[in-house]
């Protein structure tokens, strides 16, 4: 029988430590130092060994990942995932804005920065993370659900019991991927060729403590119904996902015309390389959801929105001396 007082602390300091883990991994300013986050973990850490049953889904232990698991449940989407059409060229991006126009008049856009990383979709129920599933063929994905949790920018528990299903990508950042694979050589393992790979290899590890060290980031920009939750644009869906205590790229833009997108567009082209995570293009997507839906989908992409690729960089990699193409 565990004691009501040690019930509460348990309870209090899960909700202490997954706020600091948020203030920390998604804010990027913490207001405690590590000692005392430590601390807090370790007492946490050595109440759940003591009182095993007070271990729970939203539990920060399950940050460093628990037992390795058999292999991965398959499981369908619940509206499919699909990919993005390609864009290359401004000739290209106009055409998407007269096919847009043609059908839904002036239109505002968001443009977002197209991480290169591995897409996931997150489930919650009541506020809890219960299920996090890879894209796979877009109509079923595998449930990687163990590993995701030790992604220290993805909350556990919402700040609201909310059940809801957000979209978004996970990937590896740069100057880890460089240390990492640097690691992988030293130990005589082929290193991975770009961050997109490694985090696509990491999440198919068996064992989340594994994942755990790998240093996993992500950004959110899609909710499955939005307008279920009195949203009538992606912009609000923006602001939304950062209330939910997501991790949302900061370098968004609300575009009042198509020329603000290409301007965002070339000036990303050639700051990119500033950022501490790959980037291979823009996502161009109408902001009003009402004229995404009168836009709506083909079988493989949405036609409300479009990746404005970069042109390829010549990427030296320090790999066995061999280029990629990125
Ligand atoms: N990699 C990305 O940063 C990114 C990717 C997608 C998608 O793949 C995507 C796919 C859809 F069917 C619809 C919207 C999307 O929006 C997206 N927005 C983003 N910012």
């Amino acid at each position: 029988m565990v004691p009501e007082k040690i019930r509460e602390e348990v309870e209090r300091l899960r909700r202490e430590i997954e706020y600091h883990n948020y203030r920390y991994y998604v804010l990027a300013s913490p207001i405690i130092t590590d000692e005392e986050y430590d601390r807090l973990m370790q007492r946490l850490i050595e109440l759940e060994e003591k009182y095993p049953e007070l271990r729970t889904p939203d539990s920060p232990t399950q940050r460093v990942g628990g037992q390795p698991i058999e292999g991965f449940e398959t499981v369908e989407h619940s509206e499919p995932m699909l990919s993005l059409d390609n864009t290359y060229n401004e000739a290209e991006i106009l055409n998407f804005h007269e096919r847009v126009r043609k059908t839904v008049g002036d239109v505002e856009y968001v443009a977002e920065l197209k991480i290169d990383g591995v897409s996931i979709a997150l489930r919650y129920e009541n506020g809890l993370l219960v299920r996090a599933i890879t894209r796979g063929d877009g109509l079923k994905g595998d449930d990687v659900t163990a590993n995701v949790k030790t992604v220290k920018s993805i909350p556990l528990r919402l700040p609201e019991p909310l059940t809801i299903e957000v979209r978004g990508e996970i990937f590896m950042p740069v100057s880890y991927f460089e240390e990492y694979n640097q690691q992988r050589e030293e130990e005589g393992l082929t290193p991975f060729a770009n961050p997109r790979n490694a985090t696509a290899g990491t999440l198919q590890l068996l064992d989340p403590a594994e994942v755990s060290k790998r240093n996993l980031d992500s950004f959110m920009y899609y909710i499955v119904k939005p307008q279920q939750y009195g949203l009538k644009t992606q912009w609000e869906a923006l602001e939304f996902l950062k209330k939910l205590h997501f991790k949302v790229n900061p370098h968004s833009k609300l575009c009042k015309s198509i020329e603000e997108v290409i301007e965002y567009w070339r000036s990303w082209s050639k700051e990119r390389s500033k950022l501490e995570y790959w980037v291979d293009g823009v996502v161009v997507k109408v902001n009003d959801f009402a004229k995404q839906n009168e836009l709506g989908w083909t079988a493989k992409s949405p036609r409300w929105a479009i990746a404005f690729k970069f042109p390829a960089q010549q990427a030296r990699t320090k790999i066995i001396g061999i280029t990629y193409q990125v």
